[in-house]
């Protein structure tokens, strides 16, 4: 530990999320008509006390003078620092406590706020420099003691100087007075610390830039809670995936970029290079192009059910996790298929676009109950299964027709062929999976087999449905209806134009891909494959990959944990094994999963291994991909 540095960290906006007297302006002026106006001086004068145009002294007196503080003011936000630490402070709280003896906290702020988050993280009393309150008899604030270094210009290099520390010693802060500490010799590095807030000139004076507590762990060489800086993991996300997705990356310390639409191949090439993760939704093609050309990829969320738009395989061999969200949107698609069921045996469509042509058509006739129809559903997996519940409530008889062995719920009867279902259905459904063997599934021979009058609905994918046949057997009127969420070829965003043979004909609803797209189901897939995400990136645990085997994994404890991603081929157990042996790893718990092209080796190992023991492990015949995690 001798020769570890020590780290000298601010406290208002780096080691908590808060200015001090902005919070303090909060607690003071709840209710108070001039709130507003007060709280906008007092954040002028920290961000130029901060940012070096005013002096700390005039400043805090200025501040001060502002505010009816109170004892209780001051408590209250006591009591709340810990809950309200910077995040990747929050995240790090092991790691300095570990170090802690060679931590000290410098503030302008004062003793009572830090005074809990120091004992939090284990920093003893006398490594703790902020000013002292004073106080009246009857409990307000008067300022503070004047005779503390720390409440004047230039405190904070008065206090590290008295401290006499030696060895190396880094600076961690946001504000100019921090920088001040560098500038006068009593730091070896300065770290402009931005997680918070980014004030332009303490960056200028700065040894780096660090956007979270990561960054400085991981540039002064002391084990972070992870081995990579989080915040330099770069995640990019396409087409409008839910904020709570956002939110719960960044949290977690990921970098997040966002795109409201989709990319085509050689935009989304251009776009990822050095991101590690990408997450879209179904418009976002994944070619082996792409893949190959990704030179950080190490994930894809499909924030979407269907990954058919994603090449699984060139995945695979490059070792690269695809993650989707399989039931996020299920209860969506099955009430919008629902709704389409009756809107086409009723003519609602129609009749309303007549009606806002001012046509009043009031007839029974071609309206149709659904109750005693029968419903053919094709793919009989998570959204059909659902669906075939909800019809059966509302006293459709179900039948279906699945390639592989399904359950049948309620009354629902399975039949053998695709054409006996389509003889025998009123409503036939499509909820097959977008394989491309799926491809005009339904094509003219199929239609003709539908009965005369009977209606169509497709949420699934769009390559399913021969639209020329279909738009044909609508306009000679053989169908009744026909309802179409997706399309062979779909806008990129709600800009691009959108064309089809279906637009214009009789009873056919036309809707933009939105089977899924409600907020319930878009927050849900947002948590879920973030979720996901995170497990992977955090844990290496692969539960739910798609295209990986499935490993479900706890956190790391007391270890380094080793991911080595390989083709599926005999000895590569064995020839890992024998290079940890030789690397000198201790090995505390291994797990192997496989699949028909690949295997995923998770090993523990104790943490006391020489640096770069690790390399080795890559060399390891049929390697796809390997990271640590400690
Ligand atoms: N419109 C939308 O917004 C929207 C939203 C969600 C899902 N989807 C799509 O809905 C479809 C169904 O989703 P899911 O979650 O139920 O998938 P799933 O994988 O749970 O079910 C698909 C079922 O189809 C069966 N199947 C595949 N090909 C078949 C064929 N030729 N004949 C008969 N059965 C076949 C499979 O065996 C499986 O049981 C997918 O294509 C998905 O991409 C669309
Ligand atoms: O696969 C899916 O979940 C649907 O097709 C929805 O896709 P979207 O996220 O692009 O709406």
């Amino acid at each position: 530990m001798s020769d570890a540095p020590t780290l000298i960290f601010d406290f208002d906006s780096t080691l908590v999320g808060f200015e001090t007297l902005e919070a303090l302006a909060e607690l003071a002026l709840e209710g108070a008509p001039e709130a507003g106006a007060v709280r906008g001086e007092i954040a002028a004068l920290t961000d130029q006390a901060m940012s070096g145009v005013l002096s700390f002294d005039q400043a805090l007196t200025r501040r001060l003078t502002l505010l009816p503080l109170t004892r209780d003011h001051v408590q209250v936000l006591a009591e709340q620092a810990v809950a309200r630490l910077a995040p990747s402070v929050a995240r790090n709280v092991e790691t300095l406590r570990a170090h802690a003896e060679r931590v000290v906290i410098v503030s302008g702020g004062f003793r009572e706020v830090i005074a809990p988050v120091a004992r939090h993280l284990g920093v003893p009393d006398e490594q703790v420099l902020a000013n002292d309150l004073t106080y009246d008899d009857k409990g307000r604030v008067t300022g503070v003691d004047r005779a503390n270094p720390l409440s004047a210009d230039g405190g904070k290099v008065t206090g590290i100087r008295a401290l006499g520390l030696s060895g190396t010693v880094v600076m961690i802060g946001d504000g100019w007075t921090d920088a001040e500490v560098r500038l006068a010799g009593l730091a070896d590095r300065f770290h402009a610390f931005c997680e918070v807030v980014r004030r332009p000139r303490v960056v200028e004076a700065a040894d780096a830039v660090a956007v979270s507590l990561d960054e400085v762990l991981h540039a002064e060489g002391l084990s972070g809670r992870w081995s990579y800086p989080r915040s330099r993991i770069k995640v990019l996300l396409l087409e409008s995936v839910h904020p709570a997705a956002v939110a719960a990356l960044e949290d977690a310390g990921y970098s997040v970029e966002c795109e409201t639409g989709a990319l085509d191949e050689d935009a989304l090439i251009e776009r990822l290079k050095g991101v590690h993760v990408l997450g879209l939704r179904s418009k976002t093609g994944v070619s082996e192009r792409v893949i190959d050309a990704a030179d950080r990829l190490m994930a894809v969320g499909a924030f979407c059910i269907g990954t058919n738009h994603i090449d699984l395989e060139a995945a695979s061999r490059r070792g690269i996790a695809v993650f989707n969200a399989p039931y996020s949107n299920t209860r969506s698609v099955v009430e919008l298929a629902i709704g389409l069921v009756i809107t086409l045996m009723r003519g609602v469509a129609d009749r309303s676009a007549a009606m806002h042509e001012g046509r009043w058509n009031k007839s029974a006739r071609g309206s149709r109950e659904l109750r005693g129809k029968t419903l053919g559903i094709v793919g009989y997996g998570a959204i059909g299964s659902q669906l075939s519940v909800l019809a059966e409530a509302l006293g459709m008889r179900v039948i279906y027709h699945d390639l592989s062995e399904r359950l049948a719920l309620g009354n629902a009867r399975p039949v053998i062929t695709l054409d006996d279902l389509l003889a025998e259905a009123d409503v036939v459904s499509l909820h097959v999976d977008g394989r491309a063997g799926n491809h005009r599934l339904i094509g003219a021979g199929e239609l003709a087999r539908m009965k005369p009058g009977a209606v169509l609905i497709n949420l699934s994918r769009g390559h399913v449905v021969d639209i020329d046949a279909l738009a044909e057997v609508m306009r000679a009127g053989r169908l009744g209806g026909a309802a179409i969420d997706v399309f062979p070829e779909e806008p990129r965003t709600n800009q691009d134009p959108f064309d089809s043979p279906l637009r214009g004909l009789a009873n056919v609803i036309l809707t933009p891909h939105v089977g899924g797209s409600t907020e319930e189901a878009q927050e849900a897939i947002g948590a879920f494959a973030a979720s996901r995400l995170l497990g992977y990136l955090n844990r290496g645990d692969t539960t739910f990959c798609v295209n990986l085997p499935n490993a479900q994994l706890s956190d790391v404890q007391g270890a380094h944990r080793l991911l080595h991603i390989h083709q599926n081929q005999p000895g590569v157990l064995a020839a890992l094994n024998l290079a940890l042996s030789e690397a000198g790893l201790n090995i505390l718990g291994q797990h192997l999963k496989t699949d028909g092209r690949t295997g995923y080796v998770i090993t523990d190992v104790d943490r006391d291994y020489q640096a770069g023991a690790l390399d080795v492990l890559k060399t390891v015949p049929g390697t796809l991909r390997f990271r640590a995690l400690y």
